[in-house]
């Protein structure tokens, strides 16, 4: 697969850690930086990557932060963008089987890197079940269009 992948000043040697992990496994990486340790704003990578994956230059993608949740927010203020800050395999295979999400979002602050590794593992291996979960999905895509799903 092609994977792109960011990591705010929190989770540079995590960033390294999983671009080996991936290029071992026969992944094209595009590691979109940071790549020192220098204070920088996260939401700009998060849209770096994020078009990334929208524009089908990545098959998905993987943000890196301290927590993870303000990546995860600036993520999701993209149309068509879904992520999801996993923290363990449980989260990552429903966010993949349920929720079709696009970017993998975690944080260095709160998982090992062995387990950040186990997480994209099944992020990785996991597809989309379909089924009703496409039907919430299309309601997802409603609300995101500013749209109602209330009937009114
Ligand atoms: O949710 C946000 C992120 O996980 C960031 O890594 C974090 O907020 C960055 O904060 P600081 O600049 O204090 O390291």
């Amino acid at each position: 697969m092609r994977i792109a992948i960011v990591a705010d000043h929190n989770a540079v040697p995590m960033k390294a850690r999983l671009v080996d992990w991936l290029a071992a496994r026969g992944h094209e990486v595009d590691d979109r930086g940071v790549h020192d340790e220098r204070v920088v704003d996260y939401p700009v990578l998060c849209e770096d990557l994020c078009r990334r994956v929208l524009s089908g230059a990545a098959d998905t993608g993987v943000v890196l932060g301290g927590s993870g949740s303000g990546e995860q927010m600036a993520c999701n203020k993209i149309r068509g963008i879904r992520a999801a800050l996993c923290h363990d395999t449980f989260l990552a295979g429903i966010a993949r089987g349920n929720n079709d999400a696009t970017v993998l979002v975690m944080g260095a602050k709160v998982i090992a890197p062995d387990a950040a590794e186990r997480i994209l593992e099944v992020w990785l291996d996991t597809g989309f079940r379909g089924g009703r979960h496409a039907e919430r999905l299309a309601q997802i895509a409603v609300l995101e269009r500013g749209g109602s799903l209330l009937g009114d």
